[in-house]
């Protein structure tokens, strides 16, 4: 499973450019967000987050991350309303975070960084396939949410638990009867705008939906997602750390504001 590229000082985000010049372009993300100069948009709708637990899959250990994975040929999983028209299935979910608390979110908040980031992950239904959609302007939908250092967040502690059947890089499991609305903060206030895919090919075909509100994760559950490794059985261990990639540049564009 091995993707040419990392988060190490070799083939991290830094020399993505070489292999996927979309690094360099107009959409990238992830953003650092200035909350004074995003513009409250009283046309931005709710968002409406309808998801199935019978949907769940599987979790997998991809050499980057880990992501829960979702039967998608159905709108029985979907988002709809927030920033987009039509209706956007649930891929996957996965996770972003950092050696230790004071880094690993993707996106920023005034500079600020999240120990931890979850990307819902969202494809737009008028496009046959995940596959078809991930290349087209509208083609995905990512709703980001912040992990805050605080009590033990139980809603995690299922995916957690399964972290030790997937620790090396291409190791997967069943994960079945998830509800992933069960991730959610009470608040869905959020920050929109047009970005990409934070990894390679960087593919700038994501609405960005970042929440507003945290959840909370516990320092011994940070530990749990620092257990996984990025490299494969029987290959010289290195832990999955640190995978995230740092804002990129906004070029012009607008952060719109679902709230005053
Ligand atoms: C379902 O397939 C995916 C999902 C996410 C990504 C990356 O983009 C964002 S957002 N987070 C990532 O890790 C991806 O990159 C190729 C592919
Ligand atoms: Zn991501």
């Amino acid at each position: 499973m091995s993707h040419g590229w990392g988060y190490g000082p070799s083939d991290g985000p830094d020399k993505w450019a070489e292999n996927f010049p979309l690094a360099n372009g107009p959409r990238q993300s992830p953003i650092n967000i200035v909350t004074k100069e995003a513009q409250y948009d009283p046309s931005l709708k709710r968002l409406k987050l309808q998801y199935d637990p019978s949907n769940a899959r599987g979790i997998l250990n991809n050499g980057h991350s880990f992501q829960v994975d979702f039967v998608d040929d159905t709108d029985s999983s979907t988002l709809t309303g927030g920033p987009i028209s039509g209706t956007y299935r649930l891929k996957q979910f996965h996770f972003h975070w950092g050696g230790s608390d004071d880094r690993g979110s993707e996106h920023t908040i005034n500079g600020i960084k999240f120990p931890c980031e979850l990307h819902l992950v969202h494809w737009n239904t008028k496009y046959p396939s995940f596959g078809e959609a991930a290349d087209k302007p509208d083609g995905l939908a990512v709703v980001g949410i912040f992990l805050k250092i605080g009590a033990a967040n139980p809603r995690l502690q299922k995916v957690l638990d399964a972290l030790d059947s997937i620790k090396t890089k291409g190791k997967q499991t069943t994960f079945s009867n998830f509800d992933a609305r069960t991730l959610l903060p009470g608040s869905l206030d959020y920050w929109t705008y047009d970005g990409s895919l934070t990894t390679p090919p960087l593919l700038e075909s994501v609405t960005w939906i970042v929440l507003r509100e945290p959840i909370s994760v516990s320092p011994a559950q940070m530990a749990k997602f620092r257990s996984l490794l990025f490299t494969g059985e029987g290959e010289a261990a290195c832990c999955m750390v640190d995978n995230f990639r740092p804002p990129q540049l906004l070029k012009g564009r607008q952060v719109r504001a679902s709230f005053k």
